[in-house]
């Protein structure tokens, strides 16, 4: 399958979503005894527009469906889903992207809805255009340009030019001292291309991973606190997560500590900052300017900004990269029940499901689900080929192989044990 989702839905249906008709589902919910000789079909909506092109492909075995009470999984990007209206038979969410603020992802954790984003798949879009950030903001590139368009009908532009030139005179960022809050996929990626670049580069993460800490150029000096990396500063940048920690963590005391003049650049989440305190600065003139990826009705009406149209991931490289990534995880998942990725249920995996029935139980992560889970299998004389269980946070996550199919009143059982989420049947 390769085209995009709303010329998929046209051609099954052309009067609209009611008559869409759907050939056997994958066996989630239900068991079919002959489902061997049958094609097992996997619907998705997709909510947004994945990549420009509208080109995402699933392979073989799928269908793009226009109604989410018809889809098995949803593909998506920024789309707010607080306070939509979840179908029932969703069980797998692919966030093509890092940023997971736009989707109740513990909510649906305890409704048995993995939710997948694709961490990493679009950060070097997003580190080259900090980087124009940054130069934009040190340099009169826009206004000399703006100057040049607006001059366009002197005949002698080229002298005048000469003259106009000392109005866009910068400064150079080589030397300079750059701020990174946040050091994940997003923020090593732009301290090391600082480094890169000849600046005295500081980074703040508390909570590090290992692997963006090896990732990090040895020059990239760590500091403690958010005030020791604000101090003296002449560029900070943001590359952190909206969550209550990171909410409003750029406020007037974390501004007054930067150097006169210094250039703010977010392009985290309009959360991060508080807004009021950033227009001040801009005022004060204590920011010559603020980069920012999120147009809201306060950043649009401060002076000095450079506002962009969340436009970070904004490439057909990062576009690709985080369908491709978001598309395989919920593949792996809809088919086999693995999970990598997950920001509401550990990574699992078993492997292709090969044995002849395969069950993943999702359930909240508290004392003897696994008794349970196995003393209803001894009921039904289930022979347990293989059972992996994993847990992460309030959540958790048990899939086993058996030698025969469960009968369905194994499975109603299953469904029935208290902080049980949901049961999927997958092989
Ligand atoms: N503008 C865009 O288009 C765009 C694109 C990608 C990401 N983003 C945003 O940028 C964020 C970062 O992206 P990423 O891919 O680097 O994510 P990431 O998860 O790889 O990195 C986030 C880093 O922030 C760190 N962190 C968490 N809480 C912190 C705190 N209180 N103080 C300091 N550091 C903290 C984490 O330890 C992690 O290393 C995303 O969550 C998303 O909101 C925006
Ligand atoms: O989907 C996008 O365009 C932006 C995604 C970005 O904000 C992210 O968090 O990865």
């Amino acid at each position: 399958m390769m085209e995009s989702a709303a010329n998929s839905a046209r051609k099954r249906d052309p009067v609209g979503p009611s008559v869409v008709r759907r050939a056997v589902r994958a066996p989630d919910l239900i068991i079919h005894p002959k489902r061997k000789s049958r094609t097992i079909m996997r619907y998705i909506k997709t909510i947004d527009d994945i990549t420009k092109d509208g080109a995402i492909d699933f392979g073989a075995g799928y269908e793009f469906v226009e109604r989410a009470e018809d889809a098995d999984a949803i593909l998506m990007r920024s789309t707010d889903l607080h306070g939509y209206d979840l179908p029932e038979g969703i069980r797998a969410i692919g966030r093509c992207g890092a940023g997971v603020n736009n989707i109740p992802i513990e909510e649906y954790a305890r409704r048995g809805v993995v939710v997948f984003n694709s961490p990493g798949a679009n950060s070097n879009a997003v580190k080259e255009i900090v980087l124009a950030m940054m130069i934009m903001s040190s340099r009169g590139i826009v206004q000399a340009m703006q100057w040049v368009r607006a001059n366009a009908d002197d005949p002698d532009i080229l002298t005048s030019a000469e003259k106009a030139k000392k109005a866009f005179v910068g400064r150079e960022i080589r030397g300079k001292r750059i701020g990174v809050v946040g050091l994940g996929n997003v923020g090593s990626k732009v301290a090391n291309a600082c480094v890169e670049l000849g600046m005295d580069v500081y980074g703040y993460d508390p909570f590090i991973s290992v692997e963006h800490a090896w990732a990090l150029n040895r020059e990239v000096q760590r500091v403690g606190t958010l005030e020791d990396l604000c101090r003296g500063c002449d560029y900070l940048t943001l590359h952190v997560p909206s969550k209550a920690d990171t909410v409003g963590m750029i406020s007037t005391e974390q501004l007054a500590l930067l150097a006169p003049g210094a250039v703010l650049i977010n392009f985290a989440r309009e959360t991060i900052i508080d807004e009021d305190a950033v227009a001040a600065a801009l005022e004060a003139g204590k920011l010559s300017w603020f980069a920012c990826d999120f147009a809201t009705p306060k950043t649009v009406r401060m002076p000095r900004t450079f506002i962009t149209t969340h436009s970070g991931a904004g490439t057909e490289e990062a576009e690709a990269n985080c369908a491709d990534m978001a598309i395989s995880e919920l593949k792996d998942y809809l088919e086999n029940g693995n999970i990598a990725h997950s920001v509401n249920y550990p990574a699992c995996s078993m492997g292709k499901a090969r044995a002849a029935s395969r069950i993943a139980c999702l359930h909240a992560n508290v004392p003897n689900m696994i008794g349970q889970i196995t003393a209803i299998l001894a009921k039904d004389n289930a022979n347990v080929q293989r059972m992996v269980n994993e847990s992460a946070g309030e959540n958790a996550y048990t899939m086993f192989d058996t030698d025969e199919h469960l009968d369905r009143a194994t499975i109603e059982a299953l469904k029935q044990i208290p902080s049980m989420y949901r049961v999927r049947v997958i092989k």
